[in-house]
């Protein structure tokens, strides 16, 4: 792949954790890239790396070697607060858990994101609604994440996901907590909004079935990402 279709890519990226004496490796060298528009599905054991390789791609952590490019911009050597600003705008997370802050409605959450970014109200609120309309969840926007259902959560979080329209959306088990059915339904939510912004997004799986759905499978395998 050249390297300018890449929205996002991991060049020589590794990360070690040291626990007492001992080092030990998560990530040796990995070369990835996601394109525009690509579902990829990472499929791996448990403890191989799969949340480490999220939140490294994601900023959240630094690598110890190699470099993350994200829309062409070297990463590495970038302040916190640059990475920080950068993350804020081009990289959307979700998880097996929502994380959603209960004391906000649904629309609410959808708006704090757009509002720390420093959109104006009526535009973030706006955004919100036809994100959370776009979901199939419109009715629910005044509630809170307690009184809706696990499926109806999770595609609160992946719509706060995008809420800044980022490049990449970066999902750890975005359906984990959920029944084979529900999974399903919110994954084709996720596939449609992924789809129809065009953005790229790897997602974290042990579902093979909804991982046979993405268009690529990746794997971890001695701490690097190869085909599945
Ligand atoms: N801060 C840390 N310090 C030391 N070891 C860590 C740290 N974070 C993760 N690890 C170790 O790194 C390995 C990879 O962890 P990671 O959470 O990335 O795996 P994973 O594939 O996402 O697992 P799971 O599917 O269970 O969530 C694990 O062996 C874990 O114990």
């Amino acid at each position: 792949m050249a390297a300018s279709d890449a929205v996002i890519e991991l060049k020589g990226v590794e990360r070690h954790y040291v626990q007492g004496s001992d080092k030990l490796t998560i990530l040796s060298g990995v070369d990835f890239s996601l394109r525009r528009g690509e579902i990829v599905a990472l499929v791996a054991p448990s403890g191989t790396g799969k949340s480490t390789l999220l939140h490294t791609a994601g900023l959240l952590e630094r690598p110890d070697a190699g470099d993350v490019i994200l829309a062409g911009r070297a990463c590495g050597r970038l302040s916190d607060d640059q990475r920080t600003s950068i993350r804020r705008n081009d990289v959307g997370f979700v998880y097996q858990f929502h994380h959603l802050l209960p004391e906000f409605s649904a629309l609410e959450n959808l708006m704090m994101p757009q509002l720390i970014r420093g959109l104006p109200r009526e535009e973030a609120a706006k955004r919100a609604a036809q994100l959370l309309d776009y979901m199939q969840i419109g009715k629910r926007g005044h509630h809170r994440p307690a009184e809706l259902s696990g499926g109806e959560q999770q595609r609160v979080a992946i719509a706060r996901a995008v809420a800044n329209a980022p490049l990449v959306l970066l999902a750890d088990e975005p359906t984990g907590n959920l029944d084979p059915v529900t999974a399903s339904y919110v994954f084709e939510a996720l596939e449609a909004l992924v789809r129809q912004s065009g953005l790229a997004a790897l997602i974290a799986t042990h579902n093979h079935e909804l991982a046979a759905r993405m268009d690529r499978r990746v794997t971890l395998a001695d701490g690097k990402v190869v085909p599945l």
